[in-house]
């Protein structure tokens, strides 16, 4: 089966002083991920959905909102409001995943569920046709700028089996250590939507390194 492979540049690596700047270097890009860190699902903090509406004021390109914080069922559609296409929340935060990606569709916004690396795919298979998209991480969420875990890439392609399995559209993006390297694995695996962070904002040139990523990713997956 052919699969639209998307290229979602992570803005975490960027320089948060000048954001605007910073995404108008990856014109090329599908989508922008945004990381949202709220200290206590993961250590790191980064920023709410005031930030967000402004970040999605300042471009035409579609917000993919990546939310690792702990309470994502009261929090999650404040980033629907923030203008973001995309929501993703992580399961192992949810208290209710189907209700919250009903309630994040019904607000008009894509509704998308990550797994960490060690969170199995299968007792949620009967909930992938309620979801555009499920996440699956390639490093403990966090921080950006961490090494690939190969250790991921059977549960893509047993993801992939599912989706198949069960004809759903539901896109399968990976996030974490994806670059040059390690982009190939994963379009093999069955993924179609790649995060990259640091491999795009380390780059001279990002929107090349874009271009560069979705290259390889492509002959990969038709290869
Ligand atoms: O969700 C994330 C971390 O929790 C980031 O999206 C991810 O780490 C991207 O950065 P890099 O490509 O540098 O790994
Ligand atoms: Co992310």
């Amino acid at each position: 089966m052919s699969r639209h492979l998307q290229i979602t540049p992570s803005i975490l690596n960027a320089d948060f002083a000048a954001l605007g700047a910073e995404v108008a270097r990856i014109g090329s890009a599908d989508w922008v991920h945004v990381d949202v860190m709220d200290n206590h699902f993961v250590p790191n903090l980064t920023f709410g959905p005031t930030m967000v509406e402004a970040l999605a004021r300042s471009t035409r390109i579609p917000l993919d909102a990546h939310l690792m914080i702990e309470a994502p069922d009261r929090h999650a559609p404040a980033y629907v409001e923030a203008g973001c296409g995309s929501v993703t929340f992580h399961v192992e935060a949810a208290k209710a995943p189907v209700r919250l990606a009903r309630e994040i569709r019904a607000k008009g916004a894509r509704a998308s569920m990550a797994l960490k690396p060690a969170t199995p795919i299968e007792p949620y298979e009967d909930m992938l046709g309620e979801l555009d998209m499920v996440l699956l991480m390639t490093v403990e969420p966090g921080f950006g700028g961490q090494k690939f875990l190969d250790l991921v890439l059977p549960k893509i392609r047993r993801a992939r089996a599912l989706m198949d399995k069960h004809g759903v559209e539901t896109w399968l993006q990976v996030d974490g250590g994806v670059s040059l390297e390690t982009i190939e694995r994963c379009a093999e695996a069955g993924a179609d939507v790649f995060v990259a962070g640091s491999a795009v904002y380390s780059a001279d040139d990002p929107d090349a390194m874009v271009a560069a990523l979705r290259a390889k990713a492509a002959s990969a997956a038709t290869a």
